[in-house]
């Protein structure tokens, strides 16, 4: 099986993601943990750029046993003796040069000729030999430039003792068969091709950095660089684990695998995520907090009887814990039954079809049904007290100038209504003026919290109530999205235990109903 190195430049090109910042302390954390994911070289800055980023590089080159440890170099002699200086203790340091090869870099921005660019590179490279024994060579924006110039470039540039030569689709512009077939191009044209590591480095600008990373492969690439959740430049940098988990998944197609302990991998997201403040989206591939979720039913049914009917590479793998089967309102049956098992609830089919309907009406009000809604949705049902009244409706006016005004609709057991309106201090208390009007009961709210069981906008709300008569004493519970909805809700559940605890003898105010 052929081996692709891989070059990680989190540190470096990830950095330049607009926003992102790695200060020395977390520059060395991130690649204690490169280290720990196996990659081969770390890309640990441009020293040139500024005394702090010289400083991290040479933390980086200190700290790091197990990788090569790389610097950033125009090419020019003040970047690359900046590198010197900062890889100056580094096991096994390498230094990168860069100098632009296509028309449109060489004529607006550095406005020299081909033949210029080519004797600047080489003096770069020839210097630098002096110093490194590993000199990797980038022609910046190689993907737009002439392929016979490209040769001629990678040709000198392995005259002149780089080791690696580098192929950046600077700007992201490549196809996939255009990448690769640069890659064929040198590797049939360029004298002395052999003697070096070509090396493949892609953007995402049209969405094909890790497609044209595996063009690349296919067509000799020795080494791919990019970085952990593809962060970087504009749309960032070929996602390494994309990479990595494509080899493995499809090494019938590929015939080639990195070194990389990939049981780190969603480690390594998380910290680069963290340090950089760059969020991972949900549906980023491998390392998204949705790529080993599933929500819709026939998908869940088809993963609890065989994972391999929707999962091509597990979890496991990347070092995750499991798949999560999300319930949601496109979940089935199957997946909820297996969900109230895990929580410890095994139903009936009628208990569960009843639960079921209740979970579907949730859903379709609230994005993330999360277990503490299934369980405040199952206690809710499984306590059988006789519903007297059911809360049908409320409707609610409140205005800072103005007094709160509540209609409830109460539907009764032989299928008639009670519809009543009050006034009150507050929504709350109108609400439940206007449910003693319709019920006729005399009660006292000896007690009222509200707390969210779950998270975010949409979340659950949880009411208590402690309703009290005479010598009794009840609580009631409601939920749902809205707390006007679960405060009445509660307030009709507390009415409901009162009326069945009548009917037995009175134990006194202790004896409250705990749910
Ligand atoms: C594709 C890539 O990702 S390349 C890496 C990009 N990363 C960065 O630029 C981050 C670090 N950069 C920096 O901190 C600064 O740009 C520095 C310190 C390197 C240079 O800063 P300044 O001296 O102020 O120059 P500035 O950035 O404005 O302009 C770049 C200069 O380098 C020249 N240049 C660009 N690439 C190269 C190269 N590979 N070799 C030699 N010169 C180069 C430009 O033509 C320009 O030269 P000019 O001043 O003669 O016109
Ligand atoms: C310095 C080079 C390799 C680069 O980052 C690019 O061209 O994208």
């Amino acid at each position: 099986m052929r081996k692709i190195y891989i070059f990680d430049t989190t540190l470096r090109d990830g950095e330049q993601s607009p926003g992102v910042n790695l200060n020395m302390q977390e520059k060395v954390e991130i690649a204690l943990q490169l280290e720990k994911l196996g990659v081969d070289r770390i890309e640990a800055g441009f020293p040139a750029a500024s005394p702090g980023d010289l400083a991290g590089v040479n933390a980086v080159a200190r700290a790091v046993k197990n990788a090569t440890i790389v610097g950033l170099s125009r090419s020019r002699t003040q970047d690359i003796d900046a590198v010197r200086e900062a890889l100056k203790d580094a096991q096994d340091p390498c230094i990168h040069l860069f100098l632009a090869s296509s028309p449109i870099h060489r004529k607006h921005k550095l406005r020299m000729e081909k033949h210029q660019v080519l004797e600047a590179a080489e003096a770069a490279i020839r210097y630098a030999k002096q110093y490194f024994s590993k000199v990797e060579f980038s022609p910046e924006d190689a993907g737009r430039t002439e392929l016979d110039f490209l040769c001629e470039v990678t040709e000198m540039a392995i005259r002149a003792g780089a080791t690696v030569v580098n192929i950046p689709d600077t700007v992201g512009y490549l196809t996939p068969y255009e990448y690769g077939n640069i890659f064929k191009t040198l590797k049939e044209n360029v004298n002395g091709i052999e003697k070096i590591q070509l090396s493949a480095h892609c953007h995402d600008d049209l969405g094909m950095a890790t497609a044209n990373a595996l063009a690349a492969i296919l067509n000799g690439a020795d080494q791919i660089e990019g970085t952990i959740n593809g962060i970087g430049e504009r749309a960032g940098n070929t996602a390494i684990e994309e990479v990595a988990l494509a080899l493995e998944t499809r090494q019938d197609f590929f015939q080639a695998k990195t070194g990389l302990v990939l049981s780190e991998i969603a480690r390594t997201s998380r910290l680069v995520s963290k340090l950089t403040g760059m969020p991972v989206p949900g549906n980023k591939a491998i390392v998204g907090a949705n790529a080993f979720a599933h929500e819709s039913g026939i998908h869940q049914d088809g993963m609890l009887k065989e994972k391999t009917t929707y999962e091509i590479m597990s979890p496991e793998t990347i070092g995750l814990k499991e798949s999560k089967l999300t319930l949601g309102k496109l979940s089935g049956r199957h997946a909820f039954r297996e969900k109230l098992v895990d929580l410890g609830y095994d139903l009936g089919d009628e208990q569960l079809n009843t639960a079921f309907g209740k979970f579907k009406a949730l859903a379709d009000k609230k994005k993330n049904v999360t277990d503490e809604d299934i369980l405040a949705l199952i206690e809710e049902k499984l306590i059988e007290t006789p519903e007297v009244y059911v809360l049908e409706t409320i409707q609610v006016s409140y205005g800072n100038q103005s007094t709160p005004t509540a209609t409830v609709r109460l539907k009764l057991q032989d299928g008639s209504y009670l519809d009543e309106a009050a006034v009150g201090n507050g929504s709350v208390d109108a609400i439940y003026k206007a449910i003693d009007k319709a019920t006729q009961e005399e009660v006292e709210l000896g007690d009222y919290s509200i707390q969210s069981v779950t998270q975010g906008k949409d979340a659950l709300g949880e009411v208590h109530v402690v309703l009290s008569q005479g010598d009794y004493s009840v609580q009631g519970r409601g939920v749902s999205t809205d707390i006007l909805e679960a405060s009445a809700r509660a307030y009709v559940d507390a009415l409901n235990r009162l009326i069945e605890k009548r009917k037995t003898p009175a134990r006194g105010r202790d004896n409250v109903t705990l749910i």
